[in-house]
């Protein structure tokens, strides 16, 4: 029997849960009294929005602010979040050169990480994206590229066609896998939404991951152009606007969660109407 990979993972629940919302999850050391009170929330946090979720998204910067008990809490998240189901994407923005990136592919998608995701920087350039997409192939896992982070100051290095470079990068190596979604995907913000249908169009092989809903400013209504016309493709992430919707209070949490994948699901409906 195969076992399905990271993104056909992703586009099963996508579907059967009809949610096209990731749950990132970054514990904020100075939201908590102590290290007991953010690991039992970043973990109540994440059990009580699965099943609003199609996937989740630790930022590893969080967890290794916190030290070794950070990389342990990290870990048991995941371990969480995979016996929920759910599917992992590790937000490091690795890259290095192509012996070291080897060594971070073999860290983060292989091992206890086969079927994650890793988001990957491809600013060494291109030969240094191939050890990530081996790994990924060996393992059933994914890999999201940065192509235009959300960030204002994104423009001082990601415009002028660079963008599109790594972009076309990256249709060219999903087209190697054949037909339907590929494991190498894309991260563009949320928070460029007038030109979510052309990076759409441009990478059709790729499942993008858009960060900035929420705290970033990047609201569900101005987000339909990322998805495939079945819905799929894409998924939209929120951690502040999650975890911290109101304090640490997890009714709010949870809420916010609801509000945002039906705000999403809302604004693929208008847009099939339209
Ligand atoms: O372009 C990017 C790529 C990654 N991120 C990460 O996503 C979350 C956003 O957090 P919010 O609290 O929802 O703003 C965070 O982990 C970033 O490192 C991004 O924001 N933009």
């Amino acid at each position: 029997m195969t076992v399905p990979t990271f993104t056909e993972r992703l586009t099963a629940r996508t579907l059967a849960l009809n949610t096209r919302l990731c749950l990132g999850l970054d514990p904020r050391q100075d939201a908590y009294g102590s290290h007991t009170e953010l690991r039992t929330h970043t973990l109540e946090v994440l059990h009580r929005c699965a099943e609003l979720v199609a996937c989740v998204k630790p930022q590893l910067a969080f967890y290794e602010a916190l030290g070794l008990q950070g990389m342990e809490l990290l870990e048991e998240v995941c371990a969480a979040a995979r016996a929920l189901g759910l599917p992992v994407i590790l937000d490091a923005k690795r890259g290095d050169i192509g012996s070291t990136a080897a060594a971070y592919a073999q860290a983060w998608l292989a091992g206890r990480h086969a079927g994650s995701a890793l988001t990957v920087n491809p600013f060494l350039g291109f030969e240094t994206l191939q050890p990530f997409v081996d790994v990924a192939h060996e393992n059933g896992g994914a890999l999201f590229v940065l192509v235009k982070t959300s960030n204002p100051g994104q423009a001082d290095l990601q415009g002028g066609g660079v963008s599109e470079r790594v972009a076309d990068e990256l249709t060219r190596l999903g087209r190697e896998e054949g037909k339907g979604l590929s494991s190498v995907g894309a991260v563009v913000g949320a928070t460029h939404p007038q030109e979510l249908a052309d990076w759409r169009r441009r990478m059709p092989h790729a499942p993008l991951l858009l960060p900035g809903l929420g705290a970033q400013g990047a609201r569900p209504d101005d987000l339909a152009g990322a998805f495939l016309p079945d819905g799929t493709g894409a998924v939209v992430s929120a951690s502040r606007g999650i975890q911290y919707a109101d304090g640490l209070d997890l009714s709010a949490a949870v809420q916010a969660a609801q509000g945002f994948r039906d705000g999403l699901n809302a604004a693929l409906e208008r847009a099939r109407v339209e």
